[in-house]
Parts: C-alpha cells; sequence; structure tokens
C-alpha cells in the first residue's frame, strides 16, 4: 500500500468529546472495527464472535469471527488488561491487520469478556494500542512497531488531534509517520519521556489561576490518548458547578518542558444543556495513584483536544503545538 510521502492520516470519530476513535480491518475478508487509538496501553483487541451472549458489552459491538478469515492464524494464549475504567479478558489470534491502507501481520486478542461498566458506554469495538511494546502485555509486538519496522513511514512518529466540538469533522486525525500541519498553529515544544519507556513525562507543577497547587515537587505526567479526562490526585472528581459561574473559573496550567500549557473553562467544563436545565461538571477526575509509581496525572483528550500531540519514538519525546 503507498502512502503519500511516508505519512499516513486515519479520520477519527469524536464522541460527544470523550470518546475518540477510528476505522482498522482484521482478517481477509477485511472485518471492520473501530478502535481507540490509546497511548496508554500497547495491546490490540477486539471483541470476539466466541464471547459470551451473556456479556452485553461485547454483544452490542463488532465482533471478529476466525473462522471467516482465510488469514486466521491459531494461537489461543490467554489474555487479560485492565484500565483505569474497566477490563478485558479474552485469547490471543493473529490476523492481516490494516491501519490506514498499511497491513501488518498481527498478534492481537479476541475479548470473550468485557467489563459491563463501563465498556457498555463504548461507541467503539476494540482498542489499539499506541504505547512502547514493554508495557505490551503477553510481550506481543505492538502494532505501531510492526508497521515501523516495514520502514514506509517517512518519520518514527505519530500524532494525534483530537477535535473539541461534536459537530466538527473529522472528529480527530490520527496521523502515522509525521504531523498534520491543518491541524496546529506555531511550533511544536519537545520534551523527553521518561525513561521508563511510556508516554510519560515529568512535570513540574499544576497551577490553579495564578496559584501552583499540585505537583509543586514535580510529579509523573502520562500523555494518554485513551483517557477521556485529566485525572490527578485530586479528592473532587466529576465536580459540579453553577454554569453561571463556569466564566469566573480560573485557568488550570501543566508546567511540562518549561512550557506552561493552559486549559481554559471552556477546556475543562463538560457543559450538558438537560430538560432541567444547564449542568456544568469539572472534567478532572481523582485517581491516588501511591508512589513509586504515583504521584501520577494522566492529561487525557481533554488536554490533547487542546494541544496537538506528537508521539516521537525515534527521538523517545512528546511534542505539543497548539491545535487549531
Ligand atoms: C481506550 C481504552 C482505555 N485506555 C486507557 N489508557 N485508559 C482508559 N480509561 C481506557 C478506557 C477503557 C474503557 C472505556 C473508556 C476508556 N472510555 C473512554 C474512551 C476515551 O476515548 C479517547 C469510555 C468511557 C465511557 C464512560 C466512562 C468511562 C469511560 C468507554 C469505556
Amino acid at each position: 500500500e503507498d502512502t503519500n510521502n511516508g505519512t499516513v492520516p486515519t479520520p477519527l470519530t469524536n464522541y460527544l468529546d470523550t470518546q475518540y476513535y477510528g476505522e482498522i480491518s482484521i482478517g481477509s475478508p477485511a472485518q471492520m472495527f473501530n478502535v481507540v487509538f490509546d497511548t496508554g496501553s500497547a495491546n490490540l483487541w477486539v471483541p470476539s464472535q466466541s464471547c459470551s451472549p451473556f456479556s452485553t458489552a461485547c454483544f452490542t459491538h463488532n465482533r471478529y469471527d476466525a473462522s471467516k478469515s482465510r488469514t486466521h492464524i491459531e494461537n489461543g494464549t490467554g489474555f487479560s488488561i485492565q484500565y483505569a475504567a474497566g477490563n478485558v479478558r479474552g485469547f490471543l489470534s493473529e490476523d492481516v491487520v490494516v491501519v490506514g491502507g498499511i497491513p501488518v501481520v498481527q498478534v492481537f486478542a479476541e475479548a470473550t469478556a468485557l467489563s459491563a461498566m463501563p465498556f457498555i458506554f463504548a461507541k467503539f469495538d476494540g482498542v489499539l494500542g499506541m504505547g512502547y511494546p514493554n508495557v505490551a502485555i503477553d510481550g506481543i509486538t505492538p502494532v505501531f512497531d510492526r508497521i515501523m519496522s516495514q520502514h514506509v513511514l517517512k518519520e518514527e512518529v505519530f500524532s494525534v488531534y483530537y477535535s473539541r466540538d461534536p459537530k466538527h469533522s473529522p472528529g480527530g486525525e490520527l496521523v502515522l509517520g509525521g504531523t498534520d500541519p491543518n491541524y496546529y498553529t506555531g511550533n511544536f515544544n519537545y520534551m523527553g519521556t521518561k525513561e521508563t519507556g511510556k508516554w510519560e513525562v515529568t512535570m513540574k507543577g499544576v497551577s490553579v489561576g495564578m496559584d501552583m497547587m499540585f505537583c509543586a515537587e514535580g510529579c509523573t505526567a502520562v500523555i494518554d490518548t485513551g483517557s477521556s479526562y485529566i485525572t490527578g490526585p485530586l479528592d473532587e472528581s466529576g465536580y459540579k458547578v453553577n454554569c453561571d459561574t463556569v466564566k469566573t473559573l480560573p485557568s488550570v496550567t501543566f508546567h511540562l518542558g518549561g512550557q506552561e500549557y493552559s486549559l481554559t473553562q471552556e477546556d475543562y467544563i463538560l457543559w450538558q444543556s438537560q430538560i432541567e436545565g444547564d449542568v456544568c461538571t469539572v472534567t478532572f477526575r481523582g485517581l491516588d495513584v501511591p508512589p513509586p509509581t504515583g504521584p501520577i496525572w494522566i492529561l487525557g483528550a481533554n488536554f490533547i483536544a487542546r494541544y496537538y500531540t506528537e508521539f516521537d519514538r525515534r527521538n523517545n519525546r512528546i511534542g505539543f503545538a497548539a491545535a487549531v
């Protein structure tokens, strides 16, 4: 599959600014799946045809049918993965996976059990982990590593645009091999990933308004395209505020790599117009991760929607530019 100048775009769908996913195919003939391209994990899984009919979350999504693919290779090894929200169990299979028109022979998991909470809310079928190989369950080589070893990409990077307005089209874009200048302005500011081989960086502090309120001694920030929101060691989570006060709320600033990345109230308030009136929720979630891993912040979709992100495997660094 020839790629335009070595960069491969995949359009993403934006569901209510909280879920972003794009289409891949598995098998021959192609079976289509919607997946989240997730920098917080490194495995590919999709629901299996052989999932239990009692697994509602499995039943309401597209399922991979090995018996209908002539390029299916049996494996059968057990698989289990845990996300901050929900877990998935199944078994391994191998088949041709096509991402953005690039085919790879890929070991992936057929999910036979998905935790109903929260997968019944998932608009996507599965997850395509874009994390480093060392976080891959069962030591499986991730999809992006398989694509890099084909030497079809101009650069060993991938970039993510998440739109902020569900009415926008496309709802986002993943670019393999480069960046898309249509979706950012100005220059990229880069920072090295921590030696842990994850898409995480050292953060120097979090300010609310003018006050450095959190992470004053430094902490870890995971740049996670698979999370909807921002989580940190906060006790307030899903904090409701009076919509009238929203415009007076301060900006929240993340100090990363010598730069300050601010989110205004429009970036971090989920404003829902409901019958009984408007409901405004602060989209920061409390998640306490104990040392040595924590204290850890997860910068998810509502951060990425504001700051176009380049994930650079060649130089083990992350770049941010202002999203349009
Ligand atoms: C993508 C996989 C993943 N990867 C990482 N690193 N973190 C997490 N949290 C997830 C994860 C797992 C499950 C679900 C999820 C996300 N969802 C969010 C999509 C985010 O799309 C960008 C949706 C949701 C709806 C309601 C309430 C909670 C969550 C569906 C359920």
